[in-house]
């Protein structure tokens, strides 16, 4: 990269041409890594044990018994201010140093057709720039296995680079990288600092990495480990995901995909988890750390685990801070989803208690999963309890119970309603709340035996008690001075016997009133034309207005129809009006508020009349 090369093209009768290579000013590629490809100076340490291991990875392909180990040295260790990190790995040539190290984007990792060679963590050749994210100087001294001396480069900042032999033979073959922190970039040289950032990026490397004393890998990945029993195994992964993400797991789930070389465990987060917050996994690539915030793989409705995987075949982006979007990286969320669905099926079958422990959790996942997917669907049917007017159960045993069940598809109608539908022996489900309505549905669409009908509010009615003849006759009179009271708010008035007898009344909307009311609404704000065809609609619904059912098994609604006074009568029948549609938290309308507030009044009046000295 710092050589400029020309050649002079003889069959040219023209000036002189001259073929050049790109010249490279270094400051501006090292300003751009640290800028915009890596997220922090403290990749460098990546970046180091990263060649060592693919080093040690690449002699001990011919040499299977070679020593595997890398030893970071920090300044404190070394007394002279450098950081060094040795490892026992192929080491290079002085003709390798002149090619590899010299050259941007030229590694060692690629095949002959310039292909990423599989086994290695580098592929892109520029990881050892990182270097000059914290030091102004490289150095490498290397000793080939292939034999010859021991060579030392040094790298400066400034695009400079010299090769030599080194001063002192190795004893061993491998290579030690050199670093001298620059003054503002001291903070990454801590031996604290290192020990964490070697741990973070290589607790699970597959060599052995020491800090000063401090070694640093563990025995592999925790999930491969050997136990003596599946429950002290169960027990090591607790702990594990403990020290990890700072939560005991409801479960681990083994994970799988050969096709991608990749194994890991998800742990059930132990409480409810925010399904719009997507939930990021921690990923090791061949061994090594990638990333702790990977978001993409697994599906979002997924939410409810956190996972740690290692894999060998998803490629990293250039930064090596998040995985690569590909097939397979599409194929792995894939498996891997259905991986997890698996277990929430076999725990039905296996620990129904621990599933409907699950459900109570993490209700909204599985109901999102439950609007695709037909095993979802079943174990939603058969375990998910929903809110019911017979209290919570499941929707396999609702319909069990109640063969005329009904849902609604809005929480506030079925607070309005349940007690009352209850009361006249239609079971209502609650299906207001977010995949609700869409379940419902497609239970119906899979097994009739499981369809449930949305209720309409206006059927209620119908299954009120009618009064009697004589006492239909006898409140005739009231019954025309309530249906004029209401008449301008365009509700309609019936007297029924009902329970519960604690109601006084209720404000019924059949589904087409509902339709009628938002016509008259849009007819308001539309322009001439639209509003002359919504008004054409309108005659057809008029039959159908919303109702006031008042109930004359109340005492309270019933001393009302005895009322002689016909303007008493319609504070009273205005108020119950007002009342009835607080109960069932209808919206109210400016015209539903006056009239509110003018009964109230009117009531307070009649109840405390006014002083006649007063008046004089
Ligand atoms: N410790 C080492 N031992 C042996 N060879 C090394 C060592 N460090 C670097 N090299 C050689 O120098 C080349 C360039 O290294 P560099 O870190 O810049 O890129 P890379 O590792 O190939 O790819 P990436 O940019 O993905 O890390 C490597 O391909 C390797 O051949």
């Amino acid at each position: 990269m710092f050589r400029a090369r020309a050649r002079r093209h003889s069959g040219w009768k023209g000036p002189t041409v001259t073929e050049r290579a790109f010249q490279v000013d270094l400051r501006g590629v090292v300003d751009l890594l640290s800028r915009h490809l890596y997220s922090s100076p403290r990749v460098y340490l990546r970046e180091l044990l990263q060649n060592g291991v693919d080093a040690v990875t690449a002699r001990r392909a011919d040499d299977p018994d070679a020593p595997a180990e890398i030893r970071v040295e920090t300044p404190e260790h070394t007394g002279d201010g450098t950081l060094r990190v040795h490892d026992t790995g192929v080491g290079l040539t002085e003709p390798q140093v002149h090619e590899l190290l010299a050259t941007i984007g030229r590694s060692g990792k690629r095949d002959e057709l310039g292909y990423a060679r599989h086994e290695f963590l580098g592929q892109f050749g520029i990881g050892l720039l990182s270097g000059f994210l914290v030091a102004d100087q490289i150095e490498v001294r290397t000793r080939s296995v292939r034999g010859g001396p021991t060579v030392r480069w040094v790298g400066h900042a400034d695009g400079r680079y010299l090769v030599e032999r080194a001063g002192e033979e190795r004893q061993e073959v491998g290579t030690t990288v050199v670093l001298r922190p620059r003054r503002d970039a001291e903070e990454w040289f801590g031996a604290r600092t290192v020990t964490d950032l070697a741990r973070h990026y290589g607790a699970l490397l597959p060599v052995r990495l020491r800090v000063d004393a401090v070694d640093v890998t563990e025995q592999g990945p925790p999930w491969s480990r050997a136990h003596p029993t599946p429950a002290r195994r169960r027990a090591a992964l607790d702990d594990y995901c403990r020290t990890l993400f700072g939560f005991a797991p409801l479960d681990a789930i083994d994970l799988e995909v050969p096709e991608a070389g990749l194994r890991g465990v998800a742990f059930v987060l132990p409480a409810p988890a925010n399904p719009t917050v997507r939930a990021t996994h921690r990923v090791y690539l061949k061994r090594m750390l990638l990333a702790d915030n990977v978001a993409d793989l697994l599906p979002d409705w997924a939410f409810f685990v956190r996972c740690v995987v290692d894999t060998e075949e998803l490629r990293p982006t250039a930064s090596r801070e998040a995985l690569y979007e590909d097939d397979l990286l599409g194929h792995v969320r894939e498996v891997l989803g259905d991986q997890v669905r698996d277990w929430l099926v076999t725990l039905a079958e296996s620990d129904p208690e621990a599933l409907r422990h699950f459900l109570r959790l993490h209700h909204v996942g599985v109901k999102a999963l439950a609007v695709h997917d037909d095993a979802m669907l079943d174990l939603v049917h058969r375990w998910l309890e929903f809110e019911t007017s017979s209290g919570a159960m499941t929707l396999a045993e609702f319909s069990r119970r109640h063969p005329e069940a009904r849902y609604t598809p809005d929480v506030d109608e079925f607070r309005r309603l349940s007690a009352v539908a209850a009361a006249q022996g239609v079971g209502l489900v609650n299906a207001g709340y977010v995949y609700d309505a869409e379940i419902v549905a497609r239970l119906g669409d899979l097994d009739s035996a499981a369809a449930l009908r949305p209720l309409d509010p206006g059927e209620l009615t119908t299954r009120f008690g009618v009064l009697e003849s004589g006492t239909e006759l006898r409140l005739r009179d009231f019954l025309h001075t309530a249906e004029r009271a209401l008449d301008p708010l365009g509700c309609t008035v019936t007297l029924r016997s009902y329970a519960p007898a604690s109601l006084p009344a209720l404000y019924l909307t059949s589904r087409a009133a509902e339709h009628r009311a938002e016509i008259a609404e849009s007819r308001a704000e539309a322009d001439q034309l639209w509003a002359d065809v919504l008004g054409a609609l309108e005659p057809a619904l008029a039959a159908d207005r919303p109702r006031l059912v008042l109930n004359h098994a109340n005492p309270l609604t019933r001393r009302v129809t005895a009322l002689a006074d016909p303007e008493l009568v319609t504070l009273a029948v205005q108020a119950l009006y007002g009342q009835a549609l607080l109960h069932g938290r209808h919206p109210l309308r400016p015209a539903d508020t006056a009239v509110l507030n003018r009964s109230f009044l009117g009531l307070l009046d009649w109840a405390a009349p006014a002083d006649p000295e007063e008046r004089t």
